[in-house]
Parts: C-alpha cells; structure tokens; sequence
C-alpha cells in the first residue's frame, strides 16, 4: 500500500478543516501542534493564552479548574480555530480538550471537520519530570494527577489518531502529517456555510 500523501498546505478550493493537538499537561501539545502548524503553513493557536486571567490564577494556586471554568475557554479557542481556517483553509490549536464533552463542544462550535491529535503517555513520570524541568510556566507539577483523572478516552466515534507522548517530536509530526494526509476531509462533509470566504 503507498505511503499516505504527506498533506500539503490545505488548497485554495479545498474544503476547511480544523486540527487540535490533545493531552495532559506536559504532554507535548504547544510543541507538537506548533510544528504542525508550521509545516501545514497554517495559524497556531496555543490553547493556553484563551484562558481568563482567573483561571490562569487558579491553576497557578495549584487548583484543577473545573467545567465552569473551561466552557468559556472552549469556546474562545472554537472561534479562533473556526475564523483561521475559514482564511487559512486549516488552523491547528493546542488544547487538552480531557473530556469528551469538551470534545463534542468544540466540534460543535468550529462547525467543520475536526481532527484530533492525541498525545497519550503509558508514564506519567516523564510528563511529570517535563512539568518539573519548566520554569516559565504557570501550571505546577502538581496538577498532573487531575489532570490524568480528568482524561476521557476517545470514542470510536471521533476522528482522532493516538501518538506516543515519549515519541521524538520529530517521530510525532511525521506520524501526525501521515495521518492528517490520510484523514483530509471530502469537500462533501463541509457545511455550505463554513466555506472559506470567496
Ligand atoms: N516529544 C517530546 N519529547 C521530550 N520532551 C518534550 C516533547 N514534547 C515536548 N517536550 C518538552 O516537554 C515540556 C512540555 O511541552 P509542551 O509545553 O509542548 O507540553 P503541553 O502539553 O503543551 O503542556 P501544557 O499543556 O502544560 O502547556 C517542554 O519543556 C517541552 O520542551
Ligand atoms: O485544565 C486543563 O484543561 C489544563 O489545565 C489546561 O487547560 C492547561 O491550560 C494546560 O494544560 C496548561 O498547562
């Protein structure tokens, strides 16, 4: 079977779709989803800088936010991923997107085919010395535990590939551009009104 076509930028004409790069923290979301990005020569939109000052300070304080706090949040990040692919013909976000709701809301609210990138670790010591390593960074090592138990699986339902957290993030975006190149949406799924601006 041929290699699935590495995906170029997504075509003038070709139908938007968005991208999320998923995980705990520490998982290699900003990292990952920044090099994808670049490489799709679309925006990235780092799901960190679309939380409230509020929540930023919470976190900070060393507590886990909680349904409240991420539904406006989601729906920020929705809005950007929906308004840069509309221009770009795809945008990529990184955002932990832990429970399935949260999954469902932001599909919902970027109204296009929504791709998720999972970033999955089987140790949660090597997040944990990542988390420990980061000094410029408001989230404490701490939290990795919630966050773990905050963490959904994926349904069968959602399109969305499972990558190794520990994987090289060179090894990473190759995987994900493969499966993105093999995933890229038919202009069939695209709702008349989510077509990039003529
Ligand atoms: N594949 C990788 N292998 C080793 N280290 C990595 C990998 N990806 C990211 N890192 C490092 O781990 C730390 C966390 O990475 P990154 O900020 O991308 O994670 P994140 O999931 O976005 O975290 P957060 O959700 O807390 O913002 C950084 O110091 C980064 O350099
Ligand atoms: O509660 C959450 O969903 C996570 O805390 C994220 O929103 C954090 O912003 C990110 O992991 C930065 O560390």
């Amino acid at each position: 079977m041929p290699p699935s076509p590495e995906p170029t930028p997504n075509q003038a004409d070709a139908p938007p779709y968005a991208l999320i790069v998923m995980g705990v923290s520490g998982s290699g979301k900003s990292t990952l989803g920044a090099e994808l990005a670049r490489r799709l020569r679309c925006a990235f939109l780092e799901g960190d800088a679309f939380h409230s000052a509020d929540s930023v300070a919470k976190m900070r304080s060393g507590q886990p936010l909680d349904d409240q706090d991420r539904w406006p949040w989601l729906d920020r990040i929705a809005a950007g991923l929906r308004n840069a692919a509309r221009t770009d013909g795809t945008a990529v976000a990184a955002c932990s997107a832990l429970k399935r709701v949260y999954r469902d809301r932001l599909a919902e609210a970027v109204g296009m085919p929504l791709l998720f990138v999972f970033l999955d670790t089987k140790d949660s010591g090597e997040l944990a010395r990542r988390l420990a390593h980061r000094t410029e960074h408001y989230m404490p090592a701490s939290l990795l535990a919630s966050q773990l138990d905050t963490l959904e699986e994926l349904g069968p339902d959602e399109r969305a590939v499972t990558l190794d957290a520990e994987d090289a993030p060179d090894r990473l975006c190759a995987e994900a551009l493969a499966w993105i190149g093999h995933e890229m949406p038919s202009a069939a799924e695209i709702p008349a009104d989510a077509r990039p601006r003529s």
